[in-house]
């Protein structure tokens, strides 16, 4: 295999099973390449005692089954408020919806509520002083643009002696975001120590950020988690975990509208199991197998991160007989891989049949199918975001019929870049199907 030179670096992808397991299995040999110069998130942070403590305090505090079980109740309300919402804003009537908006919003309010104990697209933030720290505007544009930012391919990271001249003009709007999100999250840093000041020995952990400050004044950690690197975690938090569940759920809706015998499918399956007498909870989630299966399918033909955060080989070393020499940047195409017809029985056809009584799952251990990432750098919030998927999918399909608006010949086309959003929103008329006091109620 000739490994192309890509920019300032040597490069290959991989898009084949047989070679990603030999990188994702030899955990030792890679690490992460350095990411964009101004952006402190634990995502680009190399392998090392601090992404090592990060990790850690993921898996045993901040995603720990007891914890996400906490908070089911704010998935609940949240996604019952998405439900009233839909139904006072038009489905019913007849109109259009543009789901985008509404699916973001749920999924914005369930993180920003675990991390850091509030929605903030409903009021102004003020300071003590009374001065506004940020509107719900300028908060919602602060989310868009860290996503965007985030999956953006940087020109001068790939070839250094072309940085200084930014030419896509994306160093100086992480500048400015970063400035502006740092004014917001050293008040939200204040707020909730402020709170724990007050409250002393009668204090009681409710969100994510008073995790993390329990974790900064603990004097036993291998590495101090200072006030920047608790700023930091809360920021990836909100970045990883706002938008892949509404472009998820987003991409489910419109494989099924293209499928009307999949949609009934899963009606049939709701009604069975369900009935028509209240909404769907995480509970009957292990019931609904046909569900699960259209999230799977889902996800294998349009994963939110259509390539894996870069690996970088920290050894000379080789895979299968080819070469890879220290410093080579691996990347992980998923999306090839959910659509290799050697795998994948017509890997281009919406059939969550393929996913029912297999064993195949998203966890990271069955390569086939990786919207989660897999290995050490997996992501730690695979279980918050599936929980959210299901949930909000199943209510969706549960709540109301589903068609296209007249005459619309829906586009499948998808914005490719580090994340594969739809390219035009999915517009749908939707009408109520059970009793309305259900919708009056949430
Ligand atoms: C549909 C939901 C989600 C999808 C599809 C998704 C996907 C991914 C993928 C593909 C990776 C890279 C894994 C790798 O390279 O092996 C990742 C990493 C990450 N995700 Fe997620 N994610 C989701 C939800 C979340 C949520 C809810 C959070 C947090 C609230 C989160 C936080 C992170 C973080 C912090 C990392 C970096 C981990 C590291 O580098 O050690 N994600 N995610």
């Amino acid at each position: 295999m000739e490994l192309p030179q890509l920019a300032s670096f040597l490069g290959v992808v991989l898009a084949t099973v047989l070679f990603l397991k030999a990188v994702l299995r030899r955990r030792r040999q890679y690490n992460l390449p350095p990411g964009p110069k101004p952006w402190p998130i634990i995502t680009w942070s190399p392998y090392g005692a601090y992404w090592r403590q990060a990790r850690k305090m993921c898996l045993t505090e901040l995603f720990s089954a007891k914890r996400l079980e906490s908070y089911e109740y704010i998935r609940r309300e949240e996604v019952l408020a998405l439900l009233g919402d839909l139904y006072r804003g038009g489905a019913g009537a007849g109109r259009v919806v543009v789901l985008k908006d509404y699916l973001s919003t749920v999924s914005l309010n369930v993180i920003t509520r675990m991390v850091m104990g509030k929605k903030y697209l409903e009021k102004e933030v003020r300071d003590e002083a009374g001065a506004v720290i940020t509107t719900p505007e300028e908060f919602k544009w602060m989310i868009d643009e860290l996503f965007l930012l985030n999956g953006v391919l940087n020109i001068g990271d790939s070839i250094p002696w072309l940085d200084w001249m930014d030419l896509q003009g994306y160093i100086k709007r992480m500048k400015k975001l970063s400035k502006m999100f740092d004014r917001f999250l050293e008040h939200v840093v204040d707020e909730h120590s402020e709170r724990r000041g007050h409250e002393g020995e009668s204090f009681v952990v409710k969100d994510m950020v008073d995790v993390l400050l329990q974790f900064a004044s603990d004097p036993g950690l291998e590495v101090k988690l200072n006030r920047e690197g608790v700023k930091a975690f809360t920021q990836d938090l909100i970045a990883g975990g706002t938008e892949s569940s509404a472009v998820t759920v987003e991409w489910a809706l419109s494989e099924l509208l293209k499928k009307p015998e999949v949609l009934a499918k899963a009606t049939e399956e709701l009604d069975r199991v369900v009935g028509r007498g209240r909404w769907v909870t995480e509970k009957d989630m292990p019931s609904l197998p046909y569900v699960d299966a259209i999230v799977k399918e889902t996800m294998r033909l349009h994963p939110v991160a259509p390539m894996l955060v870069p690996r970088l080989s920290r050894e000379d070393t080789s895979i299968n007989g080819y070469d890879i020499p220290a410093g080579t940047r691996v990347l992980v195409m998923v999306w090839s891989i959910g659509r290799d017809p050697e795998l994948w029985e017509a890997p281009e056809e919406f059939m969550p049949e393929r996913f029912l009584g297999s064993r195949l799952d998203v966890k990271g251990q069955d390569y086939e199918l990786l919207p989660f990432g897999s290995g050490r750098r997996m992501c730690p919030g695979y279980s918050l975001g599936l929980k959210v998927i299901q949930v909000s999918l199943a209510n969706l399909l549960h709540g109301f019929t589903w068609r296209l608006p007249d005459g619309v010949e829906l586009s499948m086309e998808e914005i490719f870049g580090l994340s594969t959003p739809r390219k035009f929103p999915l517009e749908a008329v939707m009408e109520p199907k059970l009793p309305a006091h259900l919708y009056v109620e949430a």
